[in-house]
């Protein structure tokens, strides 16, 4: 990867726009927004990562921005083992509300692909946490790199930003790519009987800031 300086912010390879075009959004719960969905070229991975953009990100100081990681099972079949649903639909909303961009990144199984996330989920249902399957299966605890990310906010021209996310690693990887992440707005909580133990392994693990409950059921099912 060679350091771009015409780039602007980022210490990464210049991408360009592809395709804008407008989407018309509908969700399950009736909400709906009008989104333009933007495709690139020289993406650094080669992935088909997706843009879109919400509302003017020119109206605010620093638009809100998103990386949302796909998750098939959450997002689109809506499965309660992660708060995936939950987080991706109020993403949309948030960042509409203010402006800015959600990145849709291909980072399925966080990087590890969907077989292999369903086969962690079976050593999950074995007793193993969701960063202890991945390394029982020999993968990666969180194969995600963000330099496509940097590469897409810089062909937007998103300069300063605020990062919607309870993820440090997220934000510290944009700041080492040279993104300037202004503040980090935190997400929602979205906890179930089905996900808690989930989501409390990411706050323990990777100190994801997700405050949870000291709750009999949190405790029953951390193990
Ligand atoms: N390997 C693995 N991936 C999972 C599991 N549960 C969810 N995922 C994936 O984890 C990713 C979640 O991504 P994000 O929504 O960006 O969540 P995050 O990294 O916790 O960060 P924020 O939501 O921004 O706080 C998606 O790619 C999911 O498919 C799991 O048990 N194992
Ligand atoms: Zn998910």
């Amino acid at each position: 990867m060679h350091a771009s300086l015409s780039a602007g912010h980022t210490l990464v390879a210049n991408a360009s726009v592809r395709t804008r075009v407008t989407i018309p959004l509908r969700f399950a719960d009736g909400y709906e927004v009008t989104a333009e969905a933007v495709t690139f070229h020289g993406l650094a991975d080669g992935k088909e990562h997706l843009a879109l953009v919400l509302g003017d990100p020119t109206a605010a100081s620093a638009p809100l921005v998103r990386l949302h990681s796909e998750c098939l099972t959450g997002d689109v079949f809506g499965s309660a083992r992660c708060d995936c649903g939950p987080q991706l639909r109020e993403a949309v909303e948030r960042i509409a509300a203010t402006g800015g961009v959600l990145l849709y990144l291909r980072q399925e199984g966080r990087g590890i692909g969907l077989y292999n996330k369903l086969d962690a989920y079976a050593l999950q249902d074995a007793g193993l946490d969701t960063y202890e399957a991945n390394t029982a299966l020999g993968l990666p605890e969180d194969g995600r790199d963000y330099t496509a990310a940097a590469q897409m906010l810089t062909a937007l021209d998103i300069a300063d930003l605020d990062l919607l996310t309870n993820n440090p690693d997220k934000a510290q990887q944009l700041r080492d790519l040279g993104v300037p992440v202004r503040f980090i707005r935190r997400t929602g909580v979205f906890a179930t009987d089905s996900n808690v133990r989930y989501l409390h392994a990411k706050a323990q693990h990777t100190h994801h800031t997700i405050a949870l409950p000291e709750t009999a059921t949190v405790t029953a099912l951390v193990g």
